[in-house]
């Protein structure tokens, strides 16, 4: 009875005001899934085509609402009758009916939306929660959280060149005490900003977003925040950082534009491992640029295990381009944002692809969110250990927080807390 009878799409609003996709699918029993699409500001260049409006103040009907159009004509045509539980060949179906290897024709966003609403559907119709009815009886790991709490880069209008400052809480005991060290400190930063005559406006993931011109300053207010709310940096927090290098790596050089500072990627990554030993950071997200391969490879190599190197630009959730960094030594960890591959079953081979290497997997937002919490139940599904889900305020991400502390409540004794532990490789 998953036979799926029923598909709409349509158009709300995300995070940043911006026109996407939502779809709901129904089901022969009259089970409903409905998931909304997210979107991202600083893309990889690799990343399944989504079909957006370009100026956010000029809806010109041939980006979301083109996608809108496709889910209810050519993919409603696509699916219908599928059942629903047999994830793969609908999402073949839907990759088929788009026909191109990038996802534009159809767009990824109404793509990735028929396939989300479609696994919501089923499980809902086996009456399971999501991450259970995709991650089985062994799906009981929380993931520990990374909290932006300064904004930067593509996200904010300050002269930041980083783009996201983040907390981790890999001492928390469980999800919910780690949401609570998580929103302490928050909470004393924004005091600790104000003080020190800083605007504490935020950013698009909801990190505040100070005039502050160096990672280093940002890294002093972290750590002083940390500590005084009564935490140890390093054993009780890790700090974790996506400087989102492609955006500023520009012929050849890291151009700190913020800073005023430019830095061939031997000094970049000199740079970023001074900071790895000045500072308790256990992550950093895209340290090299996408287009700078050579100096992923080096910076691998040098890092080793002392920290966890993530590929979000350099791999786009992309199951081939992360087979070739594996193979030639890009990253330790790769970045996994539905949205970037388009289709449920492919992020989950991604996932599986790192876990075989022995790569870590942080399961992501985008920097344009809705309420949709599809992500947390992910996280755990996979039993990957990490999620990346913006700050601690902004109900956009709290949504996700807040599923997070929920599935962890119904798992009870059987829910384990990832901790420092889910970091290491493999
Ligand atoms: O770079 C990133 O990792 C993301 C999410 O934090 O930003 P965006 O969605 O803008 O790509
Ligand atoms: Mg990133």
């Amino acid at each position: 009875m998953t036979a799926i009878t029923s598909v709409t799409g349509r158009r709300v609003l995300d995070s940043r005001g911006n026109p996407t996709v939502e779809v709901d699918v129904e089901l022969a029993d009259g089970s409903l899934g409905r998931a909304a699409v997210p979107s991202g500001a600083s893309t990889g260049a690799r990343e399944a085509v989504e079909l957006r409006d370009g100026d956010p103040a000029r809806w010109h009907g041939k980006g979301v609402d083109q996608a809108v159009h496709h889910v209810n004509t050519e993919l409603t045509e696509a699916v219908i009758g599928r059942e629903a539980e047999d994830q793969a060949g609908l999402d073949a179906a839907l990759v088929a009916a788009d026909g191109t290897a990038t996802k534009a024709r159809l767009g990824a966003n109404a793509i990735l939306g028929v396939s989300l609403a479609a696994a919501k559907a089923a499980a809902a119709a086996h009456r399971l929660p999501l991450y259970r009815y995709l991650g089985g009886s062994d799906a009981r790991l929380l993931p520990v959280p990374m909290m932006n709490i300064v904004n930067g880069g593509a996200h904010a209008d300050n002269p930041l060149d980083f783009q996201e400052f983040m907390i981790a809480p890999i001492g928390a005991e469980t999800f919910a005490e780690a949401v609570r060290m998580g929103s302490e400190i928050f909470h004393t930063l924004r005091r600790d900003l104000l003080a020190a005559g800083h605007s504490t406006g935020v950013g698009d993931e909801g990190g505040f977003a100070p005039a502050l011109r160096t990672a280093e300053e940002a890294l002093d207010f972290v750590v002083a925040a940390v500590e005084r709310t009564g935490y140890r940096p390093g054993t009780d927090i890790g700090l974790v950082m996506d400087p989102a290098t492609s955006e500023f790596f520009h012929d050849g050089v890291y151009d700190y534009a913020g800073e005023g500072v430019r830095r061939t990627p031997a000094e970049h990554a000199d740079y970023l491992v001074g900071l790895i030993d000045a500072y308790p950071i256990v992550s950093i997200e895209d340290a090299m640029a996408e287009d700078d391969l050579n100096g992923w490879r080096e910076l691998t190599a040098r890092v080793k295990d002392r920290c966890q190197l993530t590929g979000d630009d350099v791999f786009c959730t992309n199951d081939t381009l992360l087979r070739e960094g594996i193979a030639t030594g890009v990253a330790n960890s790769v970045l996994v944002k539905v949205n970037q591959i388009g289709t449920l079953t492919e992020a989950m081979t991604t996932v599986a692809t790192a876990h075989r290497a022995g790569y870590t997997v942080v399961m992501s937002h985008r920097s344009g969110e809705t309420e949709d919490t599809t992500i947390a139940d992910l996280a755990v599904a996979t039993g990957c250990g990490q999620i990346k889900t913006g700050s601690l305020s902004r109900s956009d991400r709290t949504a996700k927080y807040n599923q997070l502390i929920r599935i962890e409540e119904e798992l009870g004794a059987g829910a384990r807390y990832a901790g420092a532990e889910a970091l290491r490789r493999r």
